[in-house]
Parts: C-alpha cells; sequence; structure tokens
C-alpha cells in the first residue's frame, strides 16, 4: 500500500536541521537548494566534506556548526534530516525529534523516515514531486529527468495567462469553475 500524501512545503520559512556533512548530506543538501534556494538549513556535523563546504558556502541561508550531534540542536526546528554515517545517531536523532513531536527524515532508514525527499521537477511555477514510496530512489530520478525534458518550457507562461484569464473572470464560484474547465479542456485531449 502506498499511504503517503505530498505537500509543498514552504522551506524558506521553514527551519531545517540537518546533521551529516559527507556524500549524503550533501546530496539532500542539493536537492534541497536546487528546488529551494533560500531553503532555512542548520547543518552540524563532526567534519564537512570539501562539496558540502562549497555547496553550503555559497548559499546565504545555510549555515554550519562543526560539532558532534546534540539534542540541542533541534530546538526551534520545525524539520529534522539525520545524514550521518552512523545508524545509532540516526537512530537517536530519530527518536530525540519524535519526542518534540518534529517531522523527521532518516537518510538511510526509510522505515524511521516520516517524510520522503522526492525527485523534483520545476518549471517556473510548475512543480512535481516524485516518490516511490522509497523503493526506487533512482527510477524516482529517472522519472524526474523524464518529465524535465517533456514538459515544454513555455509551461510557465501557460500558468500565467490561466492566471491572468482567472482574474477577469466575473461571477459565481460554479461560472468561474466551468469558465476554467473549459478553457483548459485542451490540456488533457490528445492532439
Ligand atoms: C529522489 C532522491 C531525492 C533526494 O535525495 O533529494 C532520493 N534519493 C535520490 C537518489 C539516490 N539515492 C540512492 C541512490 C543510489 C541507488 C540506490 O541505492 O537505489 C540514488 C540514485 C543516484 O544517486 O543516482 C541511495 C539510497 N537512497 C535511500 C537509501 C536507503 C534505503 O533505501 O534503505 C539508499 C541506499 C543507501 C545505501 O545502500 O547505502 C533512501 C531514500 N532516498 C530518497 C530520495 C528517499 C526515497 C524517495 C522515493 O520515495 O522514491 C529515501 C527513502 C529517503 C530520503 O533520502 O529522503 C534522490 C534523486 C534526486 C534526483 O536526481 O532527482
Ligand atoms: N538516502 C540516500 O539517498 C542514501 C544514499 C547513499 C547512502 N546512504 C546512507 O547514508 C549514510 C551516510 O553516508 P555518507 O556517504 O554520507 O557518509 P560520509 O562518511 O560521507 O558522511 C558522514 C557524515 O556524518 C557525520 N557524522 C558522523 N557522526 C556524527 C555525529 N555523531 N554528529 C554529527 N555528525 C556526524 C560526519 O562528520 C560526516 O559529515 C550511510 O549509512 C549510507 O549507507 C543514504
Amino acid at each position: 500500500m502506498n499511504h503517503l500524501y505530498p505537500v509543498f512545503l514552504k522551506v524558506h520559512e521553514l527551519n531545517i536541521l540537518l546533521v551529516g556533512g559527507g556524500n549524503v548530506g550533501t546530496e539532500k543538501l542539493e536537492f534541497l537548494l536546487k528546488s529551494s534556494p533560500n531553503a532555512q538549513v542548520t547543518a552540524v556535523a563532526k567534519e564537512f566534506s570539501p562539496s558540502f563546504l562549497e555547496l553550503a558556502s555559497k548559499a546565504e541561508t545555510v549555515s554550519m556548526i562543526t560539532d558532534a550531534y546534540d539534542e540541542k540542536y533541534l530546538g526551534a526546528k520545525h524539520l529534522v534530516i539525520a545524514a550521518t554515517d552512523d545508524k545509532e545517531v540516526n537512530k537517536l536523532i530519530h527518536d530525540q525529534a519524535k519526542e518534540r513531536f518534529l517531522l523527521v527524515n532518516v537518510a538511510d532508514t526509510p522505515a524511521l523516515c516520516d517524510f520522503y525527499l522526492g525527485g523534483i521537477v520545476t518549471k517556473g511555477n510548475l512543480k512535481i514531486a516524485i516518490s516511490t514510496n522509497g523503493k526506487s530512489p533512482t527510477a524516482a530520478k529517472r522519472l524526474r529527468q523524464l518529465f524535465e525534458e517533456v514538459l515544454p518550457e513555455e509551461m510557465d507562461e501557460l500558468l500565467n495567462n490561466l492566471n491572468a484569464y482567472r482574474d477577469t473572470l466575473k461571477g459565481d464560484f460554479e461560472y468561474k469553475v466551468k469558465a476554467m474547465n473549459k478553457i483548459t479542456k485542451g490540456l488533457v485531449t490528445n492532439r
């Protein structure tokens, strides 16, 4: 069964704790920033890799603390990502985050994740998130690449035009729904 419910988070307004600054920490930060360049991230690691340092130092909203994980770093955070190479530390981060009712992702243990990071396609205002329910991150990556290629660059223009048309509609809710359904019909029929 697939029970996941996707949401689109304003991570520039949420505080994220990322523990671990190695390969996986870098990958998680890279995709987070690619989609959300102003994501508010505090990264804590005993040691940061050169690629993590390079990526994080370019982002104004990412701060780095060179230290071993401690519960105090959970303070004032909304989301937590545990990406150390120490399973026991990752489990401790998970347990202490759950005590505080925080949402937590443990990168090496899907069973301990409250949420997964997905493959993400962005075309202007359009954003599509892809998950395989943790079964194959590589398939999520491939589907992301496929959608990036097939979705036209004009997608954003289309959305902006639809938004402008929507703003011109006078009438009740039912009238607006009908008008928007009519004008977008061609989007889903074969041409
Ligand atoms: C989508 C993406 C987003 C991102 O990272 O932001 C993402 N992983 C990506 C790539 C990727 N990750 C891995 C490979 C190597 C091949 C392989 O092992 O399959 C590749 C491919 C590559 O790098 O080419 C290894 C891996 N990943 C996880 C484990 C642990 C495990 O499964 O037990 C292991 C084994 C570690 C080991 O064996 O040591 C776990 C998770 N990875 C997830 C997300 C979550 C599930 C998403 C879903 O529902 O589909 C989840 C559950 C948790 C989480 O991390 O949130 C990003 C692609 C971004 C893009 O390109 O667009
Ligand atoms: N989810 C995914 O996409 C994915 C992909 C590949 C690997 N993994 C798994 O993720 C884990 C991490 O792998 P990696 O390649 O990033 O390792 P790595 O050795 O490159 O990095 C580990 C990081 O954790 C930090 N660290 C270790 N103990 C710490 C502590 N107590 N407090 C703070 N920081 C601490 C280190 O300083 C380092 O920055 C492994 O278990 C690996 O199997 C997950």
